[in-house]
């Protein structure tokens, strides 16, 4: 290629006499140039036209019109260019993984009463969730009323993968997907069959690259769009959001069964608006009388008591986590450890996986090793009521008197006696 040339073929390339400008111009998230930052895809310069394509996929949109006016006003000022177009090509990189299996775990914020802060506490958990390490998406599957957006203050656009697939809306290392970002919105209109397809479409086809942690912030009520998320995506804990005002609690009691009844782990609840602190007094007020603590007339575990604070007003952010927040992401991880990492005595059987036909062995080789008195213990990936009758056909017949089962989480039993 001779320095004369005007374009290159390659369509990764930057032109060499768009490359000072280019460097002139910073990644503001980053102490690098934006070519350096790979933000820019190429860099044409044919017949004094510029053509510049950003990979715009990692950016925040604020960000994104930061760097897009900057690189347009840079370019604009090479002397052999007479017109400039910046376009914010499709990213070539990671197309990220689509559905909501691609992440580790998801959590739902969910209450039936309306207003009680659910997308407050969700954004708020998934920002302290973030600052806490994890790679964090953030899902607004409130399609009547998403205001997740404006809670984050992010927009669109929502850009889509080469294979069409929409991607998230980047905010400070956040992953965010509302049909609020898109540019059709979200008709209030949508009810039943419609409601179901447009969130189950989005929960399925998003492409996400942050795949630690889901926030699912759901909507009030016991309707269409809250079946479909319990129904389609496989949850593995939910956070409960209530006042502690009678009429919040008793719907939030509804989202607690249907929780249940659906299989879905209930980490907990966040009572929010709990009280104030006064400033004259400094003194804490509750704000709703009661005489029964709220998670425990949920029967639930208490996570966090949020304060009626303006501190929860403010747009949340991972780098400003409010202590109360902090505390609620932090029961929010213990519970759902204590719901997901089963400790098995070294004496117990473990079944989850074992093939049927290895199962009797399995349990009568651990059951024979043990003294009388001692403790044994079954996990299992199924109800393991029937061991008890098998313990007693090894014990000559007599079936052991005590024999708890209890279901730790939708894939563990877990089955305790004493060996006679
Ligand atoms: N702890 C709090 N302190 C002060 N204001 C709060 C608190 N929690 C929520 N709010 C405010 O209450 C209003 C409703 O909160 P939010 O939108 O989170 O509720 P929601 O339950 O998600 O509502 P919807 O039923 O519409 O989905 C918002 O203006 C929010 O800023």
């Amino acid at each position: 290629m001779t320095p004369d040339d005007t374009t290159r073929d390659d369509a990764t390339a930057v032109d060499d006499r768009l490359e000072p400008a280019l460097r002139q111009v910073r990644e503001p998230n980053a102490d690098v140039d934006v070519i350096d930052a790979g933000l820019v895809q190429r860099a044409t310069l044919d017949g004094g036209v510029a053509c510049v394509g950003l990979d715009a996929a990692t950016l925040d949109a604020g960000t994104i019109r930061e760097v897009t006016t900057a690189v347009d006003s840079a370019v604009r000022d090479v002397p052999a260019v007479d017109s400039v177009t910046v376009r914010r090509a499709a990213p070539t990189s990671d197309p990220g993984a689509t559905g909501t299996d691609a992440f580790e775990r998801v959590i739902a914020v969910a209450s039936a009463k309306g207003g009680v802060g659910k997308s407050t506490v969700a954004t708020q958990l998934a920002c302290a969730l973030a600052a806490n390490g994890d790679d964090v998406a953030l899902f607004d599957a409130d399609i009547h009323g998403p205001n997740v957006p404006a809670l984050l203050d992010v927009s669109g656009p929502v850009h889509a993968t080469e294979d069409g697939a929409p991607r998230p809306v980047r905010s400070e290392g956040l992953e965010v997907m509302s049909v609020g970002l898109l540019s059709d919105g979200a008709p209030l209109a949508w009810r039943g069959a419609m409601a179901h397809d447009a969130v189950s479409d989005l929960f399925a086809d998003t492409a996400w690259t942050n795949t630690d942690t889901l926030v699912v912030d759901l909507p009030p009520g016991t309707g269409d769009v809250v079946l479909t998320t319990l129904q389609e995506v496989s949850l593995d804990g939910a956070v409960v959001v209530t006042t502690p005002f009678h009429s919040a609690l008793s719907d939030t009691e509804k989202t607690v069964e249907l929780l249940r009844e659906n299989d879905v782990p209930v980490l907990g609840t966040a009572v929010n608006m709990a009280g104030f602190t006064c400033e004259r007094c400094d003194h804490d007020h509750d704000l709703f009388a009661g005489d029964t603590p709220p998670a425990e007339r949920l029967d639930t575990t208490a996570l966090a008591r949020l304060p009626f604070t303006p501190a929860l007003q403010e747009t949340p952010t991972p780098t400003a986590i409010p202590d109360p927040v902090a505390d609620l992401a932090a029961a929010v991880e213990e519970r759902y450890d204590a719901v997901w990492s089963v400790d098995l005595p070294e004496s117990g059987v473990d079944l989850r996986g074992v093939p049927a036909d290895e199962r009797r062995d399995a349990v009568a080789d651990a059951f024979g090793a043990l003294e009388a008195g001692e403790e044994f213990v079954v996990a299992s990936d199924r109800d393991p009521t029937p061991v008890r009758a098998f313990l007693g056909d090894l014990a000559d017949g007599d079936a052991p008197e005590r024999f708890e089962v209890r279901r730790q989480n939708p894939e563990t039993w877990l089955a305790r006696t004493v060996h006679p």
